[in-house]
Protein backbone atom coordinates (compact mmCIF):
# COMPACT_ATOMS: atom_id res chain seq x y z
CA UNK A 1 0.00 0.00 0.00
CA UNK A 2 3.13 2.20 0.91
CA UNK A 3 3.56 2.16 -2.94
CA UNK A 4 0.46 3.81 -4.29
CA UNK A 5 0.50 7.13 -5.46
CA UNK A 6 -2.07 8.03 -1.92
CA UNK A 7 1.60 7.36 -0.21
CA UNK A 8 4.24 8.13 -2.72
CA UNK A 9 2.91 11.14 -4.65
CA UNK A 10 2.55 14.96 -2.97
CA UNK A 11 -1.03 15.80 -3.90
CA UNK A 12 -1.98 13.12 -4.58
CA UNK A 13 -4.96 13.41 -1.54
CA UNK A 14 -5.66 17.06 -2.11
CA UNK A 15 -9.12 16.55 -2.75
CA UNK A 16 -9.59 13.84 0.44
CA UNK A 17 -10.72 13.91 3.26
CA UNK A 18 -11.88 18.21 3.07
CA UNK A 19 -14.10 18.37 5.57
CA UNK A 20 -15.00 22.13 5.69
CA UNK A 21 -18.18 23.40 4.17
CA UNK A 22 -19.67 20.16 2.65
CA UNK A 23 -22.30 20.20 0.27
CA UNK A 24 -24.48 18.01 3.08
CA UNK A 25 -25.45 17.80 6.44
CA UNK A 26 -26.98 15.54 9.22
CA UNK A 27 -30.75 15.06 9.60
CA UNK A 28 -32.58 12.33 11.54
CA UNK A 29 -34.65 10.32 9.06
CA UNK A 30 -37.93 8.32 11.28
CA UNK A 31 -37.30 4.77 10.70
CA UNK A 32 -33.97 5.16 8.96
CA UNK A 33 -31.82 6.69 11.96
CA UNK A 34 -29.09 9.26 10.48
CA UNK A 35 -28.84 10.17 6.82
CA UNK A 36 -27.51 12.97 4.67
CA UNK A 37 -29.33 16.19 3.09
CA UNK A 38 -27.71 18.57 -0.09
CA UNK A 39 -27.33 21.67 1.68
CA UNK A 40 -26.62 23.21 -1.75
CA UNK A 41 -27.61 22.32 -5.63
CA UNK A 42 -25.70 19.06 -6.93
CA UNK A 43 -25.40 18.82 -10.66
CA UNK A 44 -24.38 15.07 -12.12
CA UNK A 45 -20.74 14.99 -11.32
CA UNK A 46 -20.55 16.75 -8.18
CA UNK A 47 -18.26 15.22 -5.56
CA UNK A 48 -20.15 14.81 -2.85
CA UNK A 49 -17.27 13.93 -1.07
CA UNK A 50 -13.92 11.23 -0.88
CA UNK A 51 -12.64 9.77 1.86
CA UNK A 52 -10.04 7.72 3.37
CA UNK A 53 -11.05 4.60 5.49
CA UNK A 54 -11.03 4.80 8.99
CA UNK A 55 -10.29 1.00 9.22
CA UNK A 56 -9.85 -1.86 6.92
CA UNK A 57 -10.37 -5.34 7.57
CA UNK A 58 -8.83 -8.11 5.81
CA UNK A 59 -11.41 -11.35 5.51
CA UNK A 60 -9.05 -13.71 6.01
CA UNK A 61 -9.22 -12.18 9.77
CA UNK A 62 -12.46 -14.49 9.65
CA UNK A 63 -10.03 -17.59 9.83
CA UNK A 64 -8.40 -16.98 13.07
CA UNK A 65 -10.74 -17.60 16.72
CA UNK A 66 -13.50 -15.79 17.00
CA UNK A 67 -11.78 -14.10 20.37
CA UNK A 68 -8.80 -13.43 18.43
CA UNK A 69 -10.40 -11.65 15.48
CA UNK A 70 -12.58 -9.36 17.86
CA UNK A 71 -8.88 -8.56 19.86
CA UNK A 72 -7.10 -7.68 16.64
CA UNK A 73 -10.42 -5.20 15.61
CA UNK A 74 -10.66 -3.25 18.98
CA UNK A 75 -6.45 -3.18 18.73
CA UNK A 76 -6.78 -1.74 15.24
CA UNK A 77 -9.65 1.17 16.33
CA UNK A 78 -7.34 1.84 20.10
CA UNK A 79 -5.02 2.13 18.04
CA UNK A 80 -6.08 5.31 15.63
CA UNK A 81 -5.59 8.98 16.40
CA UNK A 82 -8.30 10.14 18.76
CA UNK A 83 -10.32 12.57 16.19
CA UNK A 84 -10.72 9.21 13.75
CA UNK A 85 -11.63 7.33 16.55
CA UNK A 86 -14.16 9.53 18.03
CA UNK A 87 -15.62 9.03 13.86
CA UNK A 88 -15.83 5.63 14.41
CA UNK A 89 -17.45 5.61 17.41
CA UNK A 90 -20.41 7.84 16.01
CA UNK A 91 -21.34 5.09 13.40
CA UNK A 92 -24.24 3.23 13.94
CA UNK A 93 -24.01 -0.51 15.50
CA UNK A 94 -27.13 -1.85 13.81
CA UNK A 95 -26.66 -5.60 15.28
CA UNK A 96 -25.99 -4.74 18.73
CA UNK A 97 -23.13 -7.34 18.95
CA UNK A 98 -19.31 -6.55 20.00
CA UNK A 99 -19.24 -2.88 19.47
CA UNK A 100 -16.16 -2.51 16.68
CA UNK A 101 -16.89 -5.73 15.11
CA UNK A 102 -20.83 -4.19 14.82
CA UNK A 103 -19.79 -1.19 13.35
CA UNK A 104 -17.80 -2.75 10.92
CA UNK A 105 -20.35 -5.00 10.09
CA UNK A 106 -23.13 -1.94 9.98
CA UNK A 107 -21.12 0.19 7.89
CA UNK A 108 -18.53 -1.34 5.76
CA UNK A 109 -18.13 -1.44 1.81
CA UNK A 110 -15.85 -4.25 -0.14
CA UNK A 111 -13.05 -2.97 -1.38
CA UNK A 112 -9.79 -4.08 -3.54
CA UNK A 113 -6.04 -3.71 -2.95
CA UNK A 114 -3.62 -5.18 -5.20
CA UNK A 115 -6.40 -8.00 -6.09
CA UNK A 116 -7.30 -8.57 -2.81
CA UNK A 117 -10.41 -8.21 -1.17
CA UNK A 118 -10.97 -6.04 1.90
CA UNK A 119 -13.73 -4.66 4.19
CA UNK A 120 -13.12 -0.75 4.58
CA UNK A 121 -15.46 1.63 6.99
CA UNK A 122 -15.51 5.07 5.70
CA UNK A 123 -17.15 8.29 7.90
CA UNK A 124 -19.17 9.71 5.75
CA UNK A 125 -20.20 7.12 3.15
CA UNK A 126 -21.44 5.00 6.45
CA UNK A 127 -23.67 8.33 7.44
CA UNK A 128 -25.46 7.90 3.82
CA UNK A 129 -29.06 5.67 3.80
CA UNK A 130 -29.54 3.22 1.18
CA UNK A 131 -32.18 3.64 -1.76
CA UNK A 132 -33.00 1.46 -4.45
CA UNK A 133 -33.52 4.27 -6.91
CA UNK A 134 -30.57 6.78 -5.81
CA UNK A 135 -29.10 10.00 -6.71
CA UNK A 136 -25.36 9.74 -6.12
CA UNK A 137 -22.76 6.97 -7.19
CA UNK A 138 -19.58 5.90 -4.87
CA UNK A 139 -16.35 3.73 -6.35
CA UNK A 140 -13.16 3.22 -4.67
CA UNK A 141 -10.09 4.52 -6.05
CA UNK A 142 -7.44 2.20 -5.63
CA UNK A 143 -4.67 4.51 -6.14
CA UNK A 144 -5.20 7.37 -3.87
CA UNK A 145 -6.78 4.07 -1.53
CA UNK A 146 -10.27 6.76 -1.56
CA UNK A 147 -13.53 6.13 -1.64
CA UNK A 148 -15.50 8.40 -3.89
CA UNK A 149 -18.95 9.63 -3.93
CA UNK A 150 -20.60 11.96 -6.58
CA UNK A 151 -24.10 13.35 -7.79
CA UNK A 152 -25.87 11.12 -10.71
CA UNK A 153 -28.36 13.59 -11.32
CA UNK A 154 -29.50 17.39 -10.04
CA UNK A 155 -30.23 17.03 -6.12
CA UNK A 156 -31.79 19.63 -4.52
CA UNK A 157 -30.83 21.80 -1.15
CA UNK A 158 -32.89 19.83 1.48
CA UNK A 159 -33.45 16.26 -0.41
CA UNK A 160 -31.89 13.39 1.12
CA UNK A 161 -29.00 12.04 -0.80
CA UNK A 162 -28.60 7.89 -0.86
CA UNK A 163 -26.49 5.35 -2.62
CA UNK A 164 -27.79 1.70 -3.04
CA UNK A 165 -26.36 -0.66 -0.61
CA UNK A 166 -26.67 -3.66 -3.37
CA UNK A 167 -27.38 -4.36 -7.01
CA UNK A 168 -30.56 -2.43 -7.64
CA UNK A 169 -31.82 -3.83 -11.15
CA UNK A 170 -33.85 -6.43 -9.68
CA UNK A 171 -37.60 -6.73 -8.43
CA UNK A 172 -38.51 -5.51 -5.25
CA UNK A 173 -38.73 -9.14 -3.23
CA UNK A 174 -35.23 -9.87 -4.16
CA UNK A 175 -34.09 -6.55 -3.27
CA UNK A 176 -35.45 -6.33 -0.03
CA UNK A 177 -34.96 -9.79 0.93
CA UNK A 178 -31.47 -9.44 0.34
CA UNK A 179 -31.66 -6.01 2.12
CA UNK A 180 -33.48 -8.07 5.05
CA UNK A 181 -30.56 -10.99 5.14
CA UNK A 182 -27.04 -8.96 4.61
CA UNK A 183 -27.85 -5.63 5.95
CA UNK A 184 -30.88 -6.28 8.51
CA UNK A 185 -33.12 -4.13 7.44
CA UNK A 186 -36.62 -3.75 5.35
CA UNK A 187 -36.15 -1.26 3.33
CA UNK A 188 -38.63 2.05 3.22
CA UNK A 189 -37.55 3.30 -0.09
CA UNK A 190 -39.88 5.03 -1.66
CA UNK A 191 -39.67 2.06 -4.81
CA UNK A 192 -40.19 -0.53 -1.83
CA UNK A 193 -42.99 0.94 -0.13
CA UNK A 194 -44.68 2.00 -3.31
CA UNK A 195 -48.30 0.46 -3.62
CA UNK A 196 -48.90 -3.53 -4.78
CA UNK A 197 -50.04 -1.99 -7.87
CA UNK A 198 -47.39 0.39 -8.96
CA UNK A 199 -44.53 -2.48 -7.48
CA UNK A 200 -45.46 -4.63 -9.72
CA UNK A 201 -45.67 -2.52 -13.16
CA UNK A 202 -42.04 -1.30 -11.81
CA UNK A 203 -41.62 -5.66 -11.52
CA UNK A 204 -42.40 -5.40 -15.06
CA UNK A 205 -40.26 -3.15 -16.13
CA UNK A 206 -36.95 -4.63 -14.52
CA UNK A 207 -38.19 -7.73 -16.23
CA UNK A 208 -37.80 -5.80 -19.49
CA UNK A 209 -34.60 -4.13 -18.92
CA UNK A 210 -33.40 -8.00 -18.03
CA UNK A 211 -34.67 -9.15 -21.42
CA UNK A 212 -33.74 -6.58 -24.06
CA UNK A 213 -29.72 -6.48 -22.14
CA UNK A 214 -30.07 -10.24 -22.91
CA UNK A 215 -31.04 -9.94 -26.52
CA UNK A 216 -28.36 -7.12 -26.98
CA UNK A 217 -25.73 -8.97 -25.74
CA UNK A 218 -26.40 -11.65 -28.37
CA UNK A 219 -23.62 -10.73 -31.29
CA UNK A 220 -24.60 -13.77 -33.10
CA UNK A 221 -26.06 -13.85 -36.31
CA UNK A 222 -29.72 -14.30 -35.56
CA UNK A 223 -29.46 -11.01 -32.87
CA UNK A 224 -32.44 -9.53 -32.92
CA UNK A 225 -30.91 -6.31 -30.91
CA UNK A 226 -32.32 -3.32 -32.96
CA UNK A 227 -31.94 0.76 -31.82
CA UNK A 228 -35.02 1.04 -31.22
CA UNK A 229 -34.58 -1.75 -28.64
CA UNK A 230 -31.98 -0.08 -26.67
CA UNK A 231 -34.08 3.50 -26.63
CA UNK A 232 -36.35 1.57 -24.76
CA UNK A 233 -33.57 0.12 -22.84
CA UNK A 234 -32.64 3.75 -22.20
CA UNK A 235 -36.46 4.54 -21.43
CA UNK A 236 -37.15 2.32 -19.05
CA UNK A 237 -33.95 2.91 -16.94
CA UNK A 238 -35.25 6.80 -16.32
CA UNK A 239 -38.75 5.71 -15.89
CA UNK A 240 -37.53 3.34 -13.12
CA UNK A 241 -35.32 5.95 -12.07
CA UNK A 242 -32.30 4.50 -12.09
CA UNK A 243 -30.20 7.56 -13.56
CA UNK A 244 -26.99 6.40 -10.89
CA UNK A 245 -26.71 2.66 -13.02
CA UNK A 246 -27.21 4.21 -16.23
CA UNK A 247 -23.86 3.90 -17.57
CA UNK A 248 -24.08 0.50 -18.74
CA UNK A 249 -27.17 1.18 -20.25
CA UNK A 250 -25.08 4.03 -22.41
CA UNK A 251 -22.56 1.53 -23.64
CA UNK A 252 -25.21 -0.96 -24.67
CA UNK A 253 -26.80 2.24 -26.68
CA UNK A 254 -23.32 2.95 -28.16
CA UNK A 255 -22.52 -0.20 -29.13
CA UNK A 256 -25.74 -0.87 -30.58
CA UNK A 257 -25.57 2.33 -32.62
CA UNK A 258 -21.94 1.55 -33.66
CA UNK A 259 -23.04 -1.97 -34.73
CA UNK A 260 -25.21 -0.61 -37.22
CA UNK A 261 -22.73 1.81 -38.36
CA UNK A 262 -24.07 5.06 -37.05
CA UNK A 263 -21.11 7.28 -36.50
CA UNK A 264 -22.55 10.15 -34.45
CA UNK A 265 -25.15 8.81 -32.32
CA UNK A 266 -22.07 5.79 -31.27
CA UNK A 267 -20.25 9.07 -30.35
CA UNK A 268 -23.47 10.48 -28.28
CA UNK A 269 -24.07 7.53 -26.18
CA UNK A 270 -20.38 6.53 -25.67
CA UNK A 271 -19.80 10.37 -24.39
CA UNK A 272 -23.01 9.76 -22.11
CA UNK A 273 -21.66 6.32 -21.16
CA UNK A 274 -17.80 7.47 -20.12
CA UNK A 275 -19.82 10.03 -17.99
CA UNK A 276 -22.00 8.00 -16.04
CA UNK A 277 -19.64 4.95 -15.92
CA UNK A 278 -16.59 7.61 -14.49
CA UNK A 279 -19.12 7.97 -11.34
CA UNK A 280 -19.98 4.73 -10.24
CA UNK A 281 -17.11 2.26 -11.57
CA UNK A 282 -14.26 5.09 -11.14
CA UNK A 283 -10.86 6.04 -13.32
CA UNK A 284 -9.49 3.16 -14.17
CA UNK A 285 -12.54 0.94 -15.15
CA UNK A 286 -11.79 -0.74 -18.68
CA UNK A 287 -15.41 0.27 -19.68
CA UNK A 288 -14.40 3.80 -19.14
CA UNK A 289 -11.22 3.02 -21.29
CA UNK A 290 -13.48 1.35 -23.62
CA UNK A 291 -16.02 3.87 -24.04
CA UNK A 292 -13.16 7.11 -24.28
CA UNK A 293 -12.19 5.16 -27.57
CA UNK A 294 -15.45 4.69 -28.88
CA UNK A 295 -16.16 7.94 -28.48
CA UNK A 296 -13.23 9.44 -30.39
CA UNK A 297 -13.04 6.82 -32.90
CA UNK A 298 -15.78 4.19 -33.44
CA UNK A 299 -15.09 2.60 -36.44
CA UNK A 300 -11.91 1.00 -35.07
CA UNK A 301 -14.45 -0.50 -32.07
CA UNK A 302 -14.85 -3.97 -32.51
CA UNK A 303 -18.52 -3.67 -32.58
CA UNK A 304 -18.62 -1.55 -36.18
CA UNK A 305 -20.70 -2.63 -38.55
CA UNK A 306 -20.96 -5.87 -36.85
CA UNK A 307 -24.94 -5.69 -37.30
CA UNK A 308 -24.83 -4.17 -40.52
CA UNK A 309 -28.01 -6.13 -42.78
CA UNK A 310 -29.76 -7.17 -39.71
CA UNK A 311 -33.27 -6.39 -39.85
CA UNK A 312 -33.67 -2.93 -38.01
CA UNK A 313 -38.04 -3.27 -38.00
CA UNK A 314 -40.20 -5.75 -37.33
CA UNK A 315 -42.75 -6.19 -39.44
CA UNK A 316 -43.36 -4.98 -43.24
CA UNK A 317 -41.81 -1.58 -43.69
CA UNK A 318 -45.13 -0.21 -44.96
CA UNK A 319 -47.20 -0.61 -41.63
CA UNK A 320 -49.45 -3.55 -43.41
CA UNK A 321 -49.76 -6.92 -42.68
CA UNK A 322 -48.92 -8.85 -46.19
C1 LIG B 1 -24.59 2.58 6.90
S1 LIG B 1 -25.86 2.93 8.04
C2 LIG B 1 -26.57 4.41 7.39
C3 LIG B 1 -26.66 5.50 8.44
C4 LIG B 1 -27.60 5.21 9.56
N1 LIG B 1 -28.98 5.56 9.19
C5 LIG B 1 -27.21 5.90 10.85
O1 LIG B 1 -28.08 6.41 11.56
O2 LIG B 1 -26.00 5.92 11.16
C6 LIG B 1 -27.00 1.66 7.56
C7 LIG B 1 -28.23 1.60 8.42
O3 LIG B 1 -29.14 2.67 8.14
C8 LIG B 1 -30.50 2.20 8.10
N2 LIG B 1 -31.03 2.35 6.72
C9 LIG B 1 -30.32 2.74 5.65
N3 LIG B 1 -31.09 2.79 4.53
C10 LIG B 1 -32.33 2.43 4.90
C11 LIG B 1 -33.56 2.27 4.19
N4 LIG B 1 -33.68 2.51 2.88
N5 LIG B 1 -34.64 1.85 4.89
C12 LIG B 1 -34.55 1.61 6.23
N6 LIG B 1 -33.42 1.74 6.96
C13 LIG B 1 -32.30 2.15 6.31
C14 LIG B 1 -30.45 0.74 8.53
O4 LIG B 1 -30.61 0.69 9.93
C15 LIG B 1 -29.02 0.33 8.17
O5 LIG B 1 -28.54 -0.74 8.95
Amino acid sequence: MLKKPAFSQPGALSRINQHSNPPFEEQDFPGKGRGIVANKTLHRGDQIFASTPLVISNPLSYNLLESERLRLGHRGVDTLPTDTQKLFWKLLDHFKGDPVDDRINTNAFDITVNKVQQYAVMPEIAMMNHDCRPNAAYFWDEDTLSHYVHATQTIYPGEEITITYINNERKREARMKNLKSNWGFDCSCSSCAAHPIFAAESDVRIQAIEDITEALNDWTSSSTATPEMVETLLSLYKQERLEASMGVAYKHAAEVYSSFGDRYTAIKYAQLAVELLHLDRGFNDNDVKFMLAMAKDPEQSWSWKKRVGHKRFEGSSCGHAH
